[in-house]
């Protein structure tokens, strides 16, 4: 369960179960013949006394326990009603993900409170469109309204020019606590230190291991790419074409339908891409996406 301010809702699993003392999400077994949704909303009525308004699907993700290996699927609930209460017993908490103040969390759980810490909105430069001026200003505007997380691509730039630029977007990201990622460039995000990389499908069925010590998001376009994020544990994905754009009007796009498809049982948090506005972003959730990613319409402002 989320809450507006991004707070998710954690609970202490209570003596007489396994695992007891540690830290979940709440939820439950799967009984036969249930759908994991029916489980979900079944489970939430049952230990926390509520009713979901409104479930996605969100991540799954197996794991092997020294008893059992689990298949666990994550939904984002974002609305439901009544005040959630320990109805077994349980303690529950509700946190920041990028602040834990409660432990030990379940072990399966690492990647996705790592997840969670990623916004619903990634957004792409596009100085080359608006002039350096005007960019700055639009991302000064989108700063100021919550815009947290940035992916530097500027393929017009000479290296110099795209130091330069680079360094003064992560400046103006840094105090906000926004995440600034550069297309491709590993070795400049590093010398800069930038918080991570976009790596292209090219690149990513290149790589062999995930580096550490940054995040990586690759961009992908189908199964393959899908498959081989996955079994690199990158951060995130970039699913694209999902919608026609204005620079690809005529590109095949993958719609929602099969962008949905794509998702069904993947673990890494996926960003729609393509053709995507502010408002497509419940529908992007509706379809399994942890986001949308833009470009131009990221830095639309009042006047265009
Ligand atoms: N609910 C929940 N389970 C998790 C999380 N992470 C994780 O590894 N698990 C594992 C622990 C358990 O092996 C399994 C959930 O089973 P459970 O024992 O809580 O199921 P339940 O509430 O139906 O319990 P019971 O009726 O069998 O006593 O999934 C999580 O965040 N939430």
């Amino acid at each position: 369960m989320r809450r507006a301010d991004g707070q998710v809702l954690l609970a202490q699993r209570p003596e007489g179960k396994p695992w007891a003392g540690w830290w979940e999400f709440p939820g439950g077994k799967i009984e036969q013949g249930e759908s994991a949704l029916a489980a979900l909303k079944r489970e939430l009525q049952e230990e926390l006394g509520i009713e979901v308004l409104a479930a996605y699907p969100w991540l799954t993700r197996s794991f092997d326990y020294p008893e059992r290996q689990v298949n666990l699927h994550f939904f984002m609930v974002r609305d439901w009603s009544g005040e959630p209460q320990g109805c077994e017993g349980q303690i529950l908490s509700w946190q920041y993900p990028y602040g834990l103040n409660v432990s030990p969390m379940l072990p399966a759980n690492a990647p996705i409170l790592s997840a969670l810490c990623l916004p619903d909105v990634y957004a792409i430069t596009n100085m080359q469109e608006l002039g350096e001026a005007v960019f700055f200003e639009r991302l000064q505007t989108a700063l100021d309204k919550e815009l947290r997380m940035i992916q530097v691509r500027e393929k017009q730039l000479s290296e110099a020019a795209l130091r330069t630029f680079a360094s003064k977007v992560i400046a103006l990201a840094k105090p906000y606590g926004a995440k600034v990622l550069l297309n491709s460039d590993v070795e400049l995000a590093q010398a800069l230190e930038a918080d991570g990389v976009q790596i292209n499908s090219h690149q990513l069925m290149q790589m062999q291991t995930k580096p550490e010590g940054m995040i990586f998001g690759a961009s992908c376009h189908n199964e393959l790419e899908l498959a081989h994020a996955k079994q690199l544990g990158l951060d995130f994905v970039l699913l694209s074409p999902v919608l026609a754009t204005q620079s690809h009007p005529d590109a095949d796009t993958l719609g929602w339908a099969s962008f949905s498809n794509y998702l069904v049982d993947y673990p890494l948090p996926v960003y729609a891409l393509g053709g995507m506005q502010q408002e497509h972003l419940l529908t992007a959730w509706q379809h399994g996406a942890h986001g949308i990613a833009m470009q131009r319409a990221a830095w639309i402002s009042g006047n265009d």
